[in-house]
């Protein structure tokens, strides 16, 4: 192909925002009498699968009913589609992998940089997704695997970071490395000061030092999840060609995959958190809104090109670090996690109803490879010539 249609066919290349859905099972105790008295006397007696909210239709599409005591005709099913995947409730690890994670570690090893994040309410499956357990290894111990399996014979190094983001005292927000050694950190602009890198040598490595890393992550019970994550945590995963010597440079294979497992939604009045626990919960939606604020901006200036951008990204860390992300210029991915019980119909319906449009969301492939090819300049210039003369 000529090399000045190359480039114009690499300016249009751009690609939507993949956003997938994730339903988590109903667990043992998700067969339960439902706390809201409300739906209490009917769901008692119906079987588990009526007191569904939210069913597959197709492997892109679902369908959200009320519960039989919410619906008195006024609200209807909605049917929601364009999911890049939907992954039922009996759907394993490796099926989200091979279906949501695989091209974006594929990518990565090409150098091309991307973001995943895990997003919904409180107890939806976000840290089994991404970390899972010792029987369901999640996103990022089946990531590991791939990248050690496809970079066995070449002279490449993979170095991980770890950190979170919490709220002290309801009300600073501050940033811990979670790596041995870790310390406090300060971010400016978009960048974390002192964190740390560790050079992992072989899948099992990286596995440990994740799992280390979570032991000091914050986590505590609350009425909606056993072990609730209290902040944001963020992986980065570096891949490096070792001529580099480790540093960031242009001519190296320098791509980054970012993986966010979100701290989920809490509505006040189902886990009715007190104290601490209720000034947390405050910060975690805070930290939720501005990301669904600055996705909304995004998605609203790449409608009309004449609405500004709005900096919302500067109104959280997390958003701050990752403003590239949040202004449209790499690529990210999202999964949205719920669950689909009668009572969760209106967590459920709040998500799929502000998430949805986010897979509009358009990126910019690879801007840091759109430079003007000499062949594409001279053209213009002979061009801009033929018109003056
Ligand atoms: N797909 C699944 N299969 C089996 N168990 C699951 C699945 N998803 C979640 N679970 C279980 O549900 C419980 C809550 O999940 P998890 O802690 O991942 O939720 P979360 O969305 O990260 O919540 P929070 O935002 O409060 O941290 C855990 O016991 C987890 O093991």
């Amino acid at each position: 192909m000529d090399p000045a249609t190359e480039e114009t066919s690499d300016m249009a290349k751009s690609e939507s925002l993949g956003l997938f859905l994730r339903i988590r099972p109903l667990l043992q105790s998700g067969v339960r009498v439902d706390r809201n008295p409300r739906f209490r006397r009917k769901s008692a007696f119906e079987p588990w699968f009526q007191k569904m909210c939210l069913r597959v239709k197709t492997s892109r599409s679902v369908t959200l009913s009320p519960p039989l005591a919410l619906e008195r005709g006024r609200t209807k099913t909605e049917v929601y589609d364009g999911f890049s995947q939907v992954f039922s409730p009996d759907s394993s690890q490796e099926e989200v992998y091979e279906k949501m994670m695989r091209p974006l570690v594929e990518d990565f090893l090409k150098g091309k940089s991307g973001m995943l994040a895990a997003f919904g309410p409180s107890g939806s499956g976000k840290t089994h997704t991404i970390f899972g357990c010792n029987r369901q290894p999640g996103m990022m111990p089946l990531a590991l695997q791939q990248i050690f399996k496809e970079t066995s014979d070449s002279t490449r190094s993979l170095f991980i970071s770890i950190f979170e983001i919490r709220c002290e005292g309801g009300k600073e927000e501050r940033v811990f490395d979670l790596s041995p050694n870790g310390v406090d950190l300060t971010m400016h602009r978009s960048t974390l000061k002192g964190l740390h890198e560790v050079v992992i040598s072989d899948w099992r490595h990286g596995e440990f030092v994740i799992s280390q890393a979570l032991l000091r992550r914050a986590t505590s019970p609350t009425n909606a999840n056993s072990q609730s994550s209290r902040s944001q945590c963020v992986i980065n995963l570096r891949i490096v060609d070792d001529k580099s010597n480790g540093e960031v440079n242009d001519q190296a294979n320098d791509g980054v995959l970012i993986i966010v497992d979100l701290a989920g939604a809490e509505r006040e009045k189902r886990t009715g958190n007190q104290g601490v626990r209720l000034l947390e919960s405050n910060f975690i939606n805070k930290t939720s809104m501005v990301f669904c604020l600055c996705l909304r901006s995004l998605l609203e200036h790449q409608k009309n090109p004449m609405k500004p951008l709005e900096k919302h990204f500067q109104d959280s860390l997390l958003t701050k670090y990752l403003r590239d992300y949040m202004e449209g210029k790499k690529r990210m991915a999202l999964i949205l996690t719920v669950k689909a019980g009668g009572e969760d119909y209106h967590n459920t319906s709040c998500l799929l109803k502000q998430a949805t449009p986010y897979m509009e969301i358009k990126f910019n492939n690879e801007p840091s490879k759109r430079r003007l090819s000499p062949s594409f300049v001279l053209k213009g210039y002979k061009e801009k010539l033929e018109v003056i003369q």
